[in-house]
């Protein structure tokens, strides 16, 4: 809300305030002198002598966000008790003046069409009118119709010279119920049908005198879906238009979040996305349906028991513990900058993950970043049956689809509470024979193939510093890792849904990256990794806008044996109240070409020589078979499925990669 203009810039006892306060005419410096004794000698609380900017501040703070249904002032003392909040406006002539400015910009009116044939005559003749900036016309059909007058009640409309937006809210609660367990609806037709018969029931008048309303005016109309639990079953409804019947207005939807009962959020989105929240209305989870019936509202009706789906998520908390990643920026780093590449030396020695703020020479990969988020919820919302169709564990890939749960996370046997779906860099770039794909995937590679670039190349500056640093023989590591030549290296959609408050355990089990360096994106926190050292305390790497997270992965750690940290990670529920939300996930996994070997690299006097137990390390790789890059990696990304291995994904010794090197445990 805007702050009244140049009103109230400075404190009252600057010259340049009281000019402007009289100049607006509201106050005079004569009145503020006045009012100002007479609280000093009534020794009041000096509320008045606070700046007027503050005092501004304290009235917006107490009007914001009220709506309120009368425009009359509240004529009785009785009333003014009743309504505390309006009561500020009548303390004494002083605060009014001020106050009531800020009243009628910060707040909103909202009119119910039913009861305007007993309000609509004083209205027309209230002064105030012109004063009001925001209101909300409610219609319902009026089951007894007392509106019979030709002349519109609505005339007053006119009247509103100031109003600067105006939200028309067809009520008509349109629901229906569904038994969980009926499997996936497809509801939007039917609701279609009924916000089209609610505009049609508008009369004609009202039609015209919104039509006839200032051009400038933004007019929007409220489109709300709800799902909330009731006996057991679900009613699934909605009411608004989503039509536009205004060509130029300004047309707004709006999803209800329900909790306990009670609309606590309403989320507003554009009519663009009209098409994947159309989407978001299949119910197709209903395995995760309901396991919690207290509420659900999500993206259209998509109920899974816990999600509140995409309302904007509350920010990170700033009372957990968090991961001193260093900042860095790209912008620098690419410009060879010696002191931000001597900052990258140390994040990559020391923790193994670092900050890079991509925003200016990064923002193509931000924005195609973006659309991935998008295409993760499409994805995620397919039915589980057709994503269980791209599960390739068997064929032995890690290509494809991961299901809920299908990994064991720690040695009792506990599984992941996540989704994820690994999209080949090689299937993408045309290096290797296409992988079957949703839809929702194959209609997107383009998007995925300037995404892997952008991140490939991000990967390729990173490995040339760091071999710069390490005294390698030029272009070792980035020939290691060219983007045309055959690897693992993969974009990976993660969806975690919310976790039950009383239940809450590891979504991603702790880990290193399997391969060399990873760039991820993450929204919602949740994110942990643990720092080097004996007593170490898990702490959350706090998403930063416009940033990526990188870490490097086991096959740096093993290269430069241990000079390069590959640190531990995982994933636990997002912190505070953004634990409520599902947490989608970003991945861009760089490894060695296949046929590199896992070994530490030679050429260089900076990288440590390998003592016995590295020798024997090697050794073992060899003898298992898992020496060469490929054979790593799927044997990390497989190994704990369980319904590959059994009792063996528990083994967290035979899957280890370069955890110990990484704990630095001595140090
Ligand atoms: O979702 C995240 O933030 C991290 C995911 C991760 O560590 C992984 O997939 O290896
Ligand atoms: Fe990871």
């Amino acid at each position: 809300m805007e702050t009244p203009k140049g009103a109230f810039s400075s404190s009252p006892s600057s010259e340049n305030a009281k000019r402007k306060i009289s100049q607006r005419g509201v106050i005079t410096p004569k009145k503020q002198r006045y009012w100002y004794k007479q609280n000093q000698r009534k020794s009041r609380p000096k509320f008045v002598k606070l700046p007027a900017e503050v005092r501004v501040l304290i009235y917006k703070h107490v009007f914001s966000g009220t709506t309120w249904t009368d425009i009359n002032a509240p004529q009785k003392k009785s009333d003014q008790q009743e309504n505390p909040i309006r009561a500020l406006l009548y303390v004494n002539k002083f605060i009014r003046e001020e106050a009531v400015e800020v009243f009628f910009q910060t707040c909103t009116f909202r009119i119910n069409h039913y009861r305007m044939h007993d309000k609509w005559r004083s209205w027309n003749r209230l002064a105030t009118l012109t004063r009001v900036r925001h209101l909300v016309l409610s219609w319902t059909k009026p089951k007894r119709s007392k509106v019979t007058s030709k002349k519109t009640p609505y005339s007053f409309l006119a009247g509103l010279k100031n109003l600067r937006t105006l939200t028309i809210d067809l009520v008509g609660l349109q629901y229906m119920f569904v038994d969980p367990g009926d499997g996936p609806i497809d509801l939007h037709s039917n609701l279609l049908r009924k916000f089209k018969g609610r505009y049609n029931d508008l009369p004609q008048w009202i039609k015209r005198s919104i039509h006839n309303l200032p051009p400038k005016l933004q007019v929007s109309f409220q489109v709300y879906f709800f799902a909330a639990p009731f006996r057991g079953r679900i009613a699934i409804g909605g009411f608004g238009v989503i039509q536009d019947p205004l060509p130029d207005a300004d047309f707004k939807c709006a999803t209800i979040l329900w909790r306990d009962k009670n609309v606590t959020e309403i989320e507003p989105f554009e009519l663009e996305k009209w098409e994947t929240r159309r989407k978001g209305l299949e119910w197709n989870d209903s395995s995760a349906a309901l396991t919690d019936m207290s509420y659900s509202a999500t993206n259209g009706i998509r109920l899974n028991g816990h999600t509140n789906g995409d309302t904007s998520p509350p920010a990170f908390p700033d009372d957990v513990p968090t991961a001193p990643l260093l900042r860095l920026s790209f912008a620098k780093l690419w410009d060879n900058d010696l002191e931000e590449v001597n900052r990258l030396l140390r994040a990559c020695e020391d923790l193994g993950f670092f900050y890079l703020d991509l925003r200016g020479p990064g923002d193509d990969i931000l924005a195609d970043a973006d659309n991935l988020f998008r295409v993760g919820e499409n994805l995620y919302d397919l039915p589980l049956e057709e994503k269980k169709q791209y599960d390739f564990m068997h064929k032995n890939s890690y290509f494809g689809y991961k299901g809920y749960g299908a990994n064991v996370v720690d040695k009792t046997g506990r599984t992941d509470r996540n989704e994820f779906y690994n999209v080949s860099k090689d299937d993408i770039m045309g290096l290797s024979e296409k992988l079957p794909a949703p839809k929702v995937l194959d209609t997107q590679r383009s998007l995925f193939k300037s995404f892997m670039t952008s991140a490939h190349s991000i990967i390729t500056m990173v490995l040339s510093l760091l071999n710069d640093h390490l005294d390698l023989p030029p272009g070792t590591l980035a020939n290691l890792h060219r983007v045309d030549h055959n690897s693992g290296d993969q974009v990976r959609l993660i969806k975690a849904p919310p976790q039950p408050m009383d239940d809450r355990q590891l979504t991603l089990g702790a880990h290193t990256d399997f391969g060399s360096v990873t760039v991820l994106f993450n929204r919602l926190g949740g994110l942990q990794v643990l720092p080097p050292g004996k007593d170490a305390e898990w702490c959350y790497v706090k998403p930063l806008p416009g940033h990526a997270i990188i870490n490097l992965g086991d096959a740096m750690a093993v290269f430069t044996n241990g000079l390069l940290r590959s640190n531990i990670h995982r994933v636990v529920s997002p912190p505070g109240a953004q634990a409520d939300f599902t947490r989608y996930s970003l991945v861009y996994f760089s490894r060695p070409e296949n046929e590199v070997l896992m070994k530490r690299l030679e050429g260089s006097d900076k990288i440590p020589a390998l003592d016995d137990e590295g020798r024997k390390e090697e050794e073992r790789r060899k003898n298992e078979g898992i020496l060469m890059a490929k054979d790593w990696i799927i044997r990390r990304a497989l190994g704990h499925r369980h319904a590959l291995n059994k009792e063996k994904a528990m083994d967290f010794d035979a899957f280890q990669g370069t955890e110990k090197l990484s704990r630095r445990e001595g140090k």
